[in-house]
């Protein structure tokens, strides 16, 4: 397994190239499915995420063309296999996303269940109530969803018990070709939400207040092909932002969209930075200064993600002062501050908060995470620390930051990947 090695004490400057962003692409790329044509998908992130999706489209029958600057053409017309096997669902949760889709085209759907994850136990029940409400017939066999339905999936009322990013997707996805109008309340407002929204208005469905908390969906008989652009990684722009501050730097970030960080910016801003937002661009400026912590609760959006909390917690590490953070959308996601505390981190956690009070530096340690954004944080964690930390099980990184290591060098990290 890759390994990271990071030796800290570098303050970070330059620019950074914000890439698609993950959390679009993977709904997105499943959402071809459901397409009568080809869609020419671009701004793809080459993550490992991305490419297990486009392995599960390719086992699916899906045709596929890789273009110049990460744009990909997904023909789906000769699919002819409705099955996403536990091999692949294991290894990116996000799999479920193919089943409203194979569902709503193909009336057929064996999914393996995914189980939980690091970061909690992840169930999927609202996304297999709402199919049922829908009319699906739904079986949980061998450790498979089996899903079917005799013609078409039927409109319904769904009101979501929690507010699910990946569940609104699904049953907006199974919702464009079913027959009437679904309205799905409590819906995620997440931007990733609304990108997926675009890309399938863009083919003929006809979805409207996607972005509120009530999606209305007015199925159609069929979606035409064409083509999309993903939206900015606001998560991946966050982390860069979180990288140049606690260094004590300066970054600007192009590509990307600051109008979708409103609660990260407002952080940002309190813990010292001066932020300049344009249109696709955001800068932070924190050079010579110190950070103070911050304290926060996650909460779906617009409110602070639980993305980012990880990335903050290290902040906190070595801000002036005492930082309380809250976790409420997943049981078990501090598992970066055992960690942080091997760096030398005085910080605790009891129930779903973390406390820290700050310490002036943190000292290498051989580290490792088990999800995405702890093993981010602990990178960001390792660009302050004094001596050379290593960052094991990278493969977590690799699913959803692109070329963490030269995009990082270029802004001045002494940042290396060690391969197995
Ligand atoms: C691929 C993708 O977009 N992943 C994002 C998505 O994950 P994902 O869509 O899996 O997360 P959800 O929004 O579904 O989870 C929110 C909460 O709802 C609960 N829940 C969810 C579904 C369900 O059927 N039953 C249930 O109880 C979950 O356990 C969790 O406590 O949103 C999360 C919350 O912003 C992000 O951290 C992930 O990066
Ligand atoms: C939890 C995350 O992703 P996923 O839902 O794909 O596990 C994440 O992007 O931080």
């Amino acid at each position: 397994m890759d390994k990271l090695m990071i030796t800290g004490g570098s303050p970070l400057e330059g620019e950074v190239r914000i890439s698609g962003a993950k959390n679009a692409a993977l709904p997105i790329l499943m959402s071809t499915v459901l397409a009568d044509g080809p869609m020419l998908i671009s701004n793809v992130p080459h993550l490992h995420d991305v490419t297990t999706t486009l392995e599960l489209l390719g086992r699916l029958g899906a045709e596929m063309t890789l273009h110049e600057g990460m744009a990909v053409e997904i023909d789906p017309t000769k699919m002819d296999s409705f099955v996403a096997p536990y091999e692949l669902v294991k290894t990116m949760r996000a799999s479920i996303l193919i089943l409203g889709p194979l569902l709503a085209k193909h009336g057929r759907a064996d999914v393996s269940l995914p189980g939980g994850c690091a970061i909690g136990s992840r169930p999927v029940d609202l996304h297999l109530n709402g199919l049922t409400a829908m009319g699906a017939d739904i079986k949980l066999e061998n450790g498979y969803i089996k899903a079917r339905v005799d013609g078409r999936l039927k409109g319904a009322r769904l009101v979501m018990n929690e507010v699910t990013v990946t569940g609104t997707e699904n049953l907006m996805m199974a919702a464009v070709l079913a027959e009437g109008t679904t309205t799905i309340e409590n819906a995620a407002r997440e931007p990733e939400v609304v990108d997926l929204a675009i890309c399938l208005n863009g083919i003929g469905a006809k979805i409207s207040g996607a972005g509120t908390d009530t999606i209305t969906i007015e199925g159609v008989e069929r979606l035409t092909g064409g083509e999309h652009r993903i939206c900015p990684d606001r998560i991946e722009t966050g982390t860069y932002l979180v990288a140049a501050a606690i260094t004590g730097g300066k970054i600007k970030c192009t590509h990307a969209d600051p109008s979708l960080l409103d609660a990260v910016v407002v952080k940002l801003e309190e813990c010292g930075a001066d932020i300049d937002c344009g249109k696709d661009y955001i800068t932070l400026d924190m050079k010579g200064k110190r950070p103070k912590a911050v304290s926060f609760k996650t909460a779906p959006y617009p409110a602070f993600p639980t993305d980012m909390q990880a990335q903050f917690t290290a902040l906190n590490l070595v801000a002036e002062g005492a930082g309380m953070i809250t976790e409420t959308i997943f049981e078990n996601r501090f598992m970066h501050v055992q960690e942080m505390q091997r760096m030398g981190g005085n910080i605790r956690v009891e129930g779903n908060t973390a406390f820290s009070q700050g310490v002036e530096s943190l000292t290498a340690a051989p580290v490792m995470a088990t999800d995405l954004r702890a093993s981010a944080s602990l990178v960001l964690a390792g660009l302050v620390a004094k001596g050379t930390t290593i960052v094991d099980r990278i493969y977590h990184i690799d699913r959803g930051y692109e070329r963490i290591e030269e995009k990082l060098s270029q802004i001045g990290a002494k940042i290396k990947r060690l391969p197995d």
